[in-house]
């Protein structure tokens, strides 16, 4: 029998990226999709490219309804899902949320970051990281997943090999990185105007940005003492696509090309390119991949790694489906075996 699957929050980019990786994946059938906005709205009357595809009605959340859901993805704004976590749980329904709530352990940090206060901090502990190249064997297990934000899926692949094997000074390390707009969602908002973003680039939130206790969190727990790295992220003029230029001084001497195929040779869904590569975004544009090259410039002790993403597949919905593979004990790749858009 398929199993049941709703979605909160369908109308939002990752919503809709949840719903087109879906209808193809032959266990699961979505059977619930909110919208409080376009509840009683036909959803390929809103998205024609679902046409012949979903024959479904938004309806106004309802935590009785998604309880009859075998798993709800929350692709909604921060504080949401933990409002509803509980009750479906109680249920037996398992949770896959793709905003912040269930992220950050440390509830004080997660108050200050996110401006609120948390609604269900005893869930947080419950929930798993859900990054499969570093929790699978979690995830299988869990009811509860805190799908990873856009950029930390980026720069932590990008920099695991490194920490897990101690190879760099954690003090120095630098993640410049850029991303498309609709890493900003489908809300209205000045900046993501295209004559605001268009023709356009520039950083944003150098001060600060809510992505950097994440990132700051996993590297730390993974080399068990304290790393905080300085996270600059940019805004670039195109819709899909994060790119994460990640920079690190080599403290021990290492095959680094060597050591991230073997790290990364049995993950489905990450890509070691050939020594002194270029990864593009487009290469990943649609596709549940992160794609990454190593760099030592003039063979010094600096390493640059090239990190690319597609923000609403590797970095949200891909993501949240291949956690929900893993959940549902279904083949992890299953409905995410498209290869990137090009040109
Ligand atoms: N865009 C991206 O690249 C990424 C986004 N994320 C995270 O995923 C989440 C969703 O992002 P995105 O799809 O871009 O967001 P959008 O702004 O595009 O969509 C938000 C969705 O949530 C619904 N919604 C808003 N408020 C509520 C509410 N109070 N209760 C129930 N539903 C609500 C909206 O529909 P309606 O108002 O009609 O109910 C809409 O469908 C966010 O937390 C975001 O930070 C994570 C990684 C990447
Ligand atoms: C371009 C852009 O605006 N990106 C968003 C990405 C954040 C996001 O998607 O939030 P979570 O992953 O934490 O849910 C931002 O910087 O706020």
């Amino acid at each position: 029998m398929k199993r049941k699957i709703g979605i909160v929050g369908a109308t939002g980019y990752t919503g809709v990226e949840l719903l087109r990786l879906l209808v193809s994946h032959p266990a699961v059938e979505i059977t619930c999709v909110t919208s409080r906005e376009h509840a009683g709205s036909r959803v390929d009357a809103m998205f024609p490219n679902l046409r012949g595809y979903l024959d479904l009605t938004f309806t106004a959340p309802s935590d009785e309804a998604l309880s009859a859901c075998d798993l709800v993805f929350f692709a909604t704004p921060n504080g949401i899902a933990m409002k509803s976590a509980q009750t479906l749980l109680d249920a037996g329904t398992k949770v896959i949320d793709l905003a912040a709530d269930f992220r950050i352990k440390d509830i004080a940090v997660w108050e200050k970051w996110y401006g609120m206060q948390h609604a269900s901090p005893h869930l947080v502990e419950e929930a798993v990281y859900g990054l499969p190249e570093l929790n699978r064997a979690a995830i299988r297990n869990a009811r509860l997943v805190a799908n990873p934000g856009c950029y930390p899926t980026a720069v932590t692949l990008g920099l695991l090999p490194l920490v897990e094997n101690n190879l760099i000074d954690v003090a120095g390390i630098i993640a410049d990185t850029k991303s498309g707009v609709s890493g900003a969602g489908r809300k209205a908002e000045v900046h993501t105007l295209l004559a605001e973003a268009g023709d356009n680039f520039k950083a944003y939130a150098v001060a600060g940005h809510r992505h950097q206790p994440e990132i700051a969190q996993t590297l730390s727990t993974i080399a068990q003492t304290a790393i905080s790295p300085v996270f600059v992220p940019h805004l670039l003029p195109m819709i899909r696509g994060i790119h994460a230029t990640l920079y690190a001084m080599l403290t021990t001497e290492a095959d680094l090309q060597q050591l991230y195929a073997t790290r990364y040779a049995a993950e489905p869904f990450v890509d070691v390119m050939p020594a002194g590569s270029h990864p593009e975004t487009r290469s990943v544009r649609g596709a549940n991949v992160c794609r990454m090259a190593i760099h030592r410039p003039g063979n010094g002790q600096r390493v640059v790694v090239l990190s690319v993403i597609d923000n609403l597949v590797k970095g949200a919905a891909g993501q949240a489906v291949q956690n929900m593979n893993l959940m549902l004990d279904l083949a992890e790749g299953t409905a995410l075996q498209q290869p990137g858009l090009l040109p």
